[in-house]
C-alpha cells in the first residue's frame, strides 16, 4: 500500500488549519503537506505535528502573492532576489518541521516576458534552490501543473517540460513532482508514465478528473493505479490533494478500502 498523507489546504478545510492535523491522524494518515506554512510560526507547526505523531512530507517554496493570483515566481527575472530570500525561510521552516521535501513552483509567464529569459531565470533559481537544499540534504521537487483547467500560462504544464529542467539544471537532489490529476488532463497514460518516470520521481499527488474531487467521483482508475505505484517500488509519499465532494472523512473510501 502507497505511504498516503493528507494536504491540509484541500483536506479536513470546514476545521480551522490547527485543528486539521488532529483530524488527519485520526482518519489514519501519518503524513499530511499543504501550500504554505510561512503564516505559522514554525514552533507552533512543529507541535502539531508532534502532538500527532505526524510527518511533515512536503510545502511549496513561498511563491508570491498566492491570493493576486501568482503561482511561483522562479521564473520571473525581477523576482530573484524574493525567490532567493525565500528559500532561507523555507530551509528554516523544513529545519523546524523535519522536513525533507520542498516544491518550487515555476510560475506563470507574464505575456512581454521573452520566454528564453524566462527559462534562463528558472534554471538558475532551481540550480541556486537546489544547492542551498543539498546543504541540509534535502530534496528539490518540481511540479508539472496543468494549463488547461487550473494555471494558464504555468511555465511548467507537462511531464517533458520538468524532466527537461531537471536534464540541464543537473542536480542530483532535483526531482518530478508528479500529480496524477494535472497528468490526467495534460497527458493521460498515466501507469505507463509512471513507469517510465519513476526513477524521477520525487512526490505523487493525486485527485479525480474532472472536478478535482476524490477518487471515485471522475475517470481516473486509482485502484489500478496505486497498485502500478506499489508494483514499481515507488517509496515515497502520495498525497491527496482533492477537494472532497463533502465531508473529507466521508470522501475516504479509496483509503479505507486499502486498509
Ligand atoms: O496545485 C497543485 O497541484 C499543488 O500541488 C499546489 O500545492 C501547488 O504546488
Ligand atoms: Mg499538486
Amino acid at each position: 500500500m502507497p505511504r498516503f498523507a493528507a494536504n491540509l489546504s484541500m483536506l479536513f478545510t470546514d476545521a480551522g488549519f490547527l485543528d486539521r492535523f488532529e483530524r488527519a491522524r485520526v482518519a489514519g494518515f501519518s503524513g499530511v503537506e499543504y501550500l504554505f506554512p510561512y503564516d505559522h510560526p514554525a514552533p507552533e507547526l512543529a507541535r502539531a505535528l508532534r502532538d500527532h505523531g505526524l510527518t511533515q512530507v512536503l510545502f511549496n517554496l513561498p511563491a508570491g502573492d498566492w491570493d493576486a493570483g501568482e503561482r511561483g515566481i522562479a521564473c520571473l527575472p525581477d523576482r530573484v532576489t524574493e525567490f532567493r530570500e525565500g528559500v532561507e525561510q523555507a530551509l528554516e521552516y523544513a529545519q523546524a518541521l523535519g522536513c525533507r521535501q520542498l516544491n518550487c513552483l515555476a510560475g506563470v509567464r507574464p505575456g512581454d516576458l521573452d520566454e528564453d529569459q524566462a527559462w534562463v531565470t528558472l534554471v538558475d533559481n532551481v540550480r541556486y534552490a537546489a544547492d542551498r537544499l543539498a546543504e541540509w540534504d534535502l530534496t528539490l521537487c518540481l511540479e508539472a501543473i496543468n494549463s488547461r483547467v487550473d494555471m494558464p500560462g504555468f511555465l511548467l504544464d507537462s511531464s517533458g517540460r520538468v524532466m527537461t529542467l531537471i536534464d540541464e539544471v543537473a542536480r542530483d537532489n532535483v526531482r518530478l513532482q508528479y500529480d496524477l490529476y494535472h497528468m490526467q488532463i495534460m497527458e493521460g497514460d498515466l501507469i505507463r508514465s509512471l513507469e517510465c518516470l519513476l526513477p524521477w520521481i520525487g512526490h505523487i499527488q493525486f485527485a479525480d478528473n474532472p472536478g478535482r474531487h476524490q477518487p471515485g467521483t471522475g475517470e481516473i482508475n486509482f485502484s489500478k493505479v496505486f497498485d502500478a505505484i506499489d508494483r514499481l517500488g515507488y517509496d515515497g509519499w502520495v498525497s491527496a490533494e482533492y477537494r472532497p465532494t463533502g465531508r473529507t472523512e466521508e470522501s475516504l473510501d479509496w483509503f479505507r478500502g486499502r486498509g
